[in-house]
């Protein structure tokens, strides 16, 4: 669906996307994970052949988006990081002129409108206006929109940044729906837990560049260990560094990441770290056993977390 090789997108003297490899198989959902600047979106309006290619190969759909835009377009659904419905219109003709835009007959398009707003559960606010929705609604109704004309590839660019959880999880569940009808995905994201939900295969994304590329968990097989072990030391503490803390448990796991509020130790053990540490007679303040996690890959491979 997408191939990329040695893909660039420059703006002046800056390179935001600098040479990246990208494959993108029917029916996945392919996800870019990286922190906000990393070039994700940079690589999205490439691939909605709306930003020109600055270097490298891009081919979407089989084409060219430099000589074939329009057919590319006209084969994908785009939903942008900011909701760009006309607010002043109601919820159905928000879809009725979209589609109307892609040529498709009325009737037709007021078919498929319904279709779609029974799918984002919006059937009851077909004839209220956007500006009185909530923010999962709205993202529903651009989900809605930018299925209209049944894409093959549908690019969805932070999806649910900004909801709150319970409309995170249902925009999730409707984006599994979608896939499981065969529509590929591709999505960018710097939520580490969206990426773990929803994402077959992900490259992880940082300055411009591609640092890894796998499936979640392949990748955290990969790049951490099974378990991460969290010490939180106190402010009577504080004349010993988290460094001091650090080099007593340096030993307890494969390493040890130093974050400025906590230790992170990696094992595959957790429960065997906490055991050593109180046999140390260190004593920190919390403590929290968990499994690795994307985020775990990123400070793995960037020394940063995504949310940095
Ligand atoms: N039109 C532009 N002109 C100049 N610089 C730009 C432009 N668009 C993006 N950039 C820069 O390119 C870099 C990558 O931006 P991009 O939006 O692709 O990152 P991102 O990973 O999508 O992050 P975000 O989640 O913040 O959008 C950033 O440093 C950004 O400031």
């Amino acid at each position: 669906m997408i191939e990329a090789r040695g893909l660039r997108k420059r703006f002046g003297d800056f390179e935001a996307v600098r040479g990246i490899d990208v494959a993108v198989r029917r029916g996945e959902a392919f996800g870019f994970l990286g922190p906000n600047g990393a070039g994700k979106s940079s690589t999205m309006r490439m691939i909605a052949a709306v930003s020109p290619v600055s270097g490298g190969e891009l081919r979407i759909l089989g084409r060219d988006p430099a000589t074939e835009g329009p057919a590319i377009r006209g084969r994908l659904g785009v939903c942008p990081q900011e909701d760009t419905l006309d607010i002043e219109l109601n919820v159905f003709d928000n879809l009725f002129i979209y589609g109307r835009y892609f040529g498709i007959p009325a009737a037709d398009v007021r078919e498929r409108a319904a279709e779609l707003l029974e799918f984002v559960q919006l059937t009851e606010k077909a004839k209220v206006k956007v500006e009185e929705l909530s923010g999962g609604m709205k993202r529903r109704l651009t989900i809605a929109r930018s299925l209209i004309n049944r894409p093959d590839l549908l690019l969805l660019d932070e999806p649910t940044t900004g909801l709150d959880p319970q409309a995170r999880h249902l925009l999730w569940d409707k984006l599994f729906r979608l896939k499981q009808t065969g529509v590929t995905l591709v999505i960018t994201t710097h939520y580490m837990d969206e990426a773990e939900q929803l994402c077959d295969r992900l490259v992880v994304m940082d300055k411009g560049v591609i640092v890894a590329e796998g499936s979640p968990l392949g990748l955290i097989q990969q790049h951490s260990t099974r378990e991460v072990t969290e010490l939180r030391f106190g402010v009577a503490d504080e004349g010993e560094s988290h460094e001091g803390h650090a080099e007593k448990v340096a030993d307890l796991g494969e390493r040890v990441e130093v974050l400025p509020d906590r230790l992170l130790v990696y094992s595959e053990d957790g429960d065997e770290v906490v055991a050593k540490v109180h046999e140390r007679g260190l004593e920190p303040v919390a403590v929290l056993v968990r499994r690795s996690t994307l985020e775990d890959v990123f400070l793995h491979l960037t020394g940063r977390t995504l949310v940095d």
